[in-house]
């Protein structure tokens, strides 16, 4: 399975872990996320994740920043995108089963470490439900 991954300033150590965990795993991990403490911009660094997805490059992405609003909403100004951003391992499992979420957002200063990589694990692990909730992920994107 191929993933990519972005982050801001807020998020480069939380990557290096995430990257770390999921490589070990044998996942093949774009990185383009800022490797630096450096302060800069995180949209320079989710859109290109969300172009990887819109594209079929990669199966899924991962975003981080601080809060991980900034990145959610990036990446949903893309259409095909629907990224989720999460606090729980349970909130990862529904925006998966229920949303198809096809990115996950972290709030690398809201969650330890730990927590994120158990979220991403659970993401990358928890199929689609489809049936009901696929009628309703239909209806997302705006057409008019
Ligand atoms: O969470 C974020 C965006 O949603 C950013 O990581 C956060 O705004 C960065 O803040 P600062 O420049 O003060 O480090």
């Amino acid at each position: 399975m191929k993933i990519s991954i972005g982050n801001d300033h807020a998020g480069t150590d939380y990557k290096f872990a995430i990257v770390k965990h999921l490589e070990a795993k044998g996942y093949v991990v774009n990185n383009y996320g800022t490797d630096a403490s450096d302060s800069v911009d995180y949209p320079d660094f989710v859109h290109p994740v969300a172009l990887d997805v819109t594209n079929k490059k990669v199966d899924f992405g991962i975003i981080i920043c601080g809060s991980g609003n900034g990145a959610n909403m990036t990446a949903n100004k893309h259409q095909e995108i629907r990224s989720a951003l999460c606090w729980s391992k349970e909130i990862v499992v529904l925006a998966r089963q229920h949303n198809d979420a096809n990115i996950l957002s972290i709030p690398a200063r809201y969650t330890a470490v730990q927590q994120a990589i158990e979220m991403v694990d659970a993401f990358l692990e928890t199929a689609f439900e489809g049936g009901r909730h696929q009628n309703r992920v239909n209806k997302i994107p705006v057409s008019c």
